[in-house]
């Protein structure tokens, strides 16, 4: 598949690019100027109270399009949701389409009371418009009485009027919860109260006045010097990581979804709209297609997925930064799509051969189509591009638990190829796992039990945890009856064989640990017990498939058949259990 190619740089600007991304393909670009009339993108009321915002105007976007001659790709514009999503979400059907988009529903009967309180108006005093989203707009205010009096605040008004549908009334009251629970990470917008009346929901947060992140590429004329560019990484990698150990995935991270506290060079970021975040369980996988196209990853489209795909949004977003262009573009939602899906992003035309090896394996780390070879948020931030760079706790990666639940169920034979291949771990990977392990609390001697999962996921646990089930997850986890973990033993059960798979330097960890596996682990084995470790079921014609991962020369497993036992029993087969 070919590389993504730019925008036309005269598309840049905000207002244009919100009514062509609503089309489908460029030969309706006729259609386009109605399309505006779409009431999901038309202004919401208060119209008193809008004011240009400054990224609209900004003159960065004008001085872009030289740069258009020097580099094949302009910079960014906004993303906008998935179309199909808002059609099911909000109940809005195409002019041009005839059946009802799947969980639309008749107005009549929704429950539109949330149990916030009534009383935004005697609390707070509404002021100009600071933001504008596709579910609701966004005013300063100031507090009138209580602690936040005389304070400056931000007030997202959304309209009740555009809950048409259970599921759009459903997002909002899971905006507001997920908010109130996360709330206080440095990096996350700090949430102060919600209210309601019969027109709209207020949500009442922090006043970011720096602006969006995506107003800040546009400004420096789309591109990031790597030392700032790892600044904004590790302040969203912070968050994420965060936001996942509580088991929530924010399904719509991009740059517009970032403000900075205030206009100061050094101000912090902080995430904001979790207007379409939801909970997901550590062994669960999300089913419905939503997120901004340009953000979205390749496992959303094909409808399961997992914390991962925020990792992905992540990874189109470092892109961004580093060369100013999106990592995979076309002109309509479909030919995006089919970029995510296929083409291979560039990393060979300028700025890449001048960005380090490092910020080149990380967002290629990131942006892996495989979701089980991606890294986590908080591998993300030991990778060697931002270790040095930053001084924060790394916090415990629900990766662990997932990868032990699955080690601890697997049989020796396994479990010793296992063993094998952590004796090849490098030194970061290592550091990595001493990090996690030593946030399960090892006793003095240096082991750790199932218990001390459960202890260590308690310290950090939220309202969120509760909902998204983690603790469940970890709960089961550490009624596990299994011996205790040393360190090695750890690293074996924690290593995640997808992810080295990933490395360039993943035949020789293969190999080395192949050579260890011979000397103590490598045994005879009949095909029929290697289909049982496998969990191939009686469907699959086992003599032609595993001839080749059994040495006829001794019966052993031969090099094919090592790294096969690497990965498992698949997934599918592990869920049947
Ligand atoms: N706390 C805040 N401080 C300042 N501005 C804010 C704040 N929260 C939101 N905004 C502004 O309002 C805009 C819209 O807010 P938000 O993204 O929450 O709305 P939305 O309708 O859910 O957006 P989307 O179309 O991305 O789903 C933001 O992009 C930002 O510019
Ligand atoms: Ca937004
Ligand atoms: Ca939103």
């Amino acid at each position: 598949m070919g590389l993504c190619h730019g925008k036309p740089i005269e598309q840049q600007s905000k207002n244009l690019q919100i009514s062509n991304e609503i089309e489908e393909s460029p030969k309706n670009s006729s259609q386009k100027a109605k399309s505006s009339g779409f009431p999901f993108y038309s202004p919401s009321p208060l119209p008193s109270l809008f004011k240009t915002s400054p990224a609209v105007s900004s003159s960065s976007v004008s001085s872009t399009p030289l740069r258009i001659f020097k580099r094949p790709f302009p910079p960014p514009s906004p993303a906008k949701h998935i179309r199909a999503l808002l059609a099911r979400r909000h109940g809005f059907v195409k002019p041009n389409e005839a059946s009802i988009p799947e969980g639309s529903e008749c107005e009549v009967g929704l429950d539109k009371k949330f149990g916030f309180s009534k009383q935004f108006a005697s609390h707070y005093e509404i002021d100009g418009e600071v933001g504008r989203g596709h579910f609701g707009y966004t005013c300063s205010a100031k507090g009138k009485k209580g602690s936040l009096k005389g304070q400056d605040v931000a007030v997202k008004v959304i309209p009740k009027s555009k809950m048409t549908t259970a599921i759009a009334i459903e997002d909002v009251r899971r905006e507001v919860k997920i908010l109130r629970a996360l709330t206080g990470h440095k990096n996350l917008v700090q949430f102060y109260d919600a209210f309601e009346d019969d027109e709209n929901v207020y949500i009442v947060m922090e006043l970011c006045q720096g602006g969006e992140l995506l107003d800040k590429i546009l400004q420096r004329g789309g591109k990031y010097s790597e030392v700032d560019a790892k600044k904004v990484m590790v302040q969203i990698l912070s968050v994420v990581a965060y936001c996942h150990l509580q088991g929530v995935v924010h399904r719509d991270l991009k740059p517009e979804n970032f403000l900075f506290t205030t206009k100061d060079e050094s101000s912090p970021l902080k995430a904001i709209d979790f207007g379409l975040s939801d909970y997901v369980r550590p062994d669960e996988r999300l089913n419905d297609i939503v997120g901004s196209a340009y953000y979205v990853a390749p496992e959303v489209l094909h409808r399961t997925y997992g914390t991962e795909a925020d990792m992905w949004s992540i990874g189109v977003i470092a892109y961004i930064l580093l060369c100013g262009s999106r990592p995979f573009w076309a002109r309509s939602e479909s030919g995006i799509f089919r970029a995510v899906l296929k083409a291979e992003p560039n990393f060979e035309e300028a700025p890449w051969p001048s960005i380090s090896p490092d910020a080149v394996d990380f967002v290629k780390r990131l942006l892996n189509k495989d979701y089980r070879k991606r890294l986590t948020a908080a591998q993300a931030l030991c990778h060697p591009w931002l270790v040095g760079s930053h001084e924060l706790k790394i916090p415990s990666d629900m990766i662990i638990y997932k990868l032990v639940k699955v080690y601890i169920m697997s049989s020796a034979l396994r479990k010793s190829a296992l063993a094998a291949l952590a004796k090849t771990l490098t030194v970061p990977q290592l550091t990595y796992l001493q990090e996690q392990f030593n946030l399960l609390g090892p006793s003095k001697n240096g082991y750790i039990s199932m218990q001390n999962y459960k202890t260590a996921i308690l310290k950090s646990s939220t309202e969120a945890t509760k909902d998204s089930r983690v603790l469940d997850f970890v709960h089961m986890i550490s009624c596990l009856q299994y011996k205790k973990l040393d360190f090695e033993e750890f690293c074996a059960s924690a290593l995640s064989v997808y992810q080295l798979e990933a490395m360039e330097t993943w035949e020789q960890h293969a190999r080395r640990a192949y050579e260890l596996f011979e000397k103590d682990g490598n045994r005879v084995i009949m095909i029929e017990e290697l289909a049982t470790e496998l969990g191939l079921g009686p469907s699959v014609p086992v003599q032609v498939v595993l001839q080749d991962w059994i040495r006829h020369s001794d019966g052993k497993l031969s090099f094919l058949g090592f790294v096969r036992l690497l990965h498992g029993v698949s997934s599918r087969t592990l869920q049947k259990a």
